[in-house]
């Protein structure tokens, strides 16, 4: 299973985390989020990485050129769309950035949301279903109703977000079946510090999933 820890600011906790076990890790390119950072504060994380690390990029309504411009200098593999992009958006940055992931995420507030996921998958490699806030894009450690996504089986892999923690995730995955988690504020002591215990007892629960 791929396990995307996200909000990442500080070079020696990416790597930690990486060595914990992470697959991916997230940062936050949305200028509002208290984990916002800059190009140069991901090329920092990055090149403590081992290559195997997915490194993804969010973002949130923002100009394809300027997405572009992160994956280069950035080194990211992967770039999430956090906002309200469009299937047709999505399907031209896929197009012109044919070797990087392209990540959609869904945030969910109604059972008709998940409708989205049969147009969306698509024109995306994968897709994130998050938890709806009315006032925050992510990282808001709001759940899902986890029984609504019981049945949840799109066509393309797909991250469970939305409040997973240490405590949560277990009871998470013995009801939804997703391709890879995503967690952010579970597992911080603030927003964009990771709390490497609590990363640490992540992985412990996990075991060899
Ligand atoms: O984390 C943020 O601050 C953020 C801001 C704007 C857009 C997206 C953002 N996070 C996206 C993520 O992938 C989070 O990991 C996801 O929302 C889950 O967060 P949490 O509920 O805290 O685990």
């Amino acid at each position: 299973m791929r396990i995307k820890i996200c909000g990442i600011t500080q070079p020696q906790q990416g790597k930690a985390i990486a060595d914990l076990g992470a697959t991916a890790l997230g940062f936050i390119c949305v200028t509002t989020s208290p984990r916002y950072v800059t190009i140069k504060q991901i090329q920092a994380v990055v090149e403590k990485l081992p290559s195997k690390v997915d490194s993804i990029g969010v973002f949130a309504n923002t100009r394809p050129e300027k997405i572009k411009q992160a994956v280069v200098d950035g080194g990211l593999t992967g770039v999430q769309l956090h906002g309200d992009e469009s299937p047709e958006f999505c399907q031209q940055l896929r197009e012109s950035l044919p070797e990087v992931e392209i990540i959609k995420a869904l945030r969910i507030s109604t059972a008709t949301d998940f409708d989205k996921a049969a147009i969306y998958n698509l024109c995306v490699d994968t897709l994130l279903v998050d938890a709806y806030h009315p006032q925050q894009l992510g990282g808001t450690g709001k759940t899902l109703d986890w029984q609504l996504l019981q049945n949840f089986q799109p066509s393309c892999p797909w991250f469970l977000a939305g409040g997973l923690t240490p405590h949560n995730i277990l009871e998470a995955l013995s009801q939804v079946k997703p391709t890879g988690i995503d967690l952010s504020s579970g597992v911080e002591r603030a927003p964009g510090d990771k709390d490497l215990q609590k990363v640490a007892q992540l992985f412990e629960k996990l075991g060899n999933r």
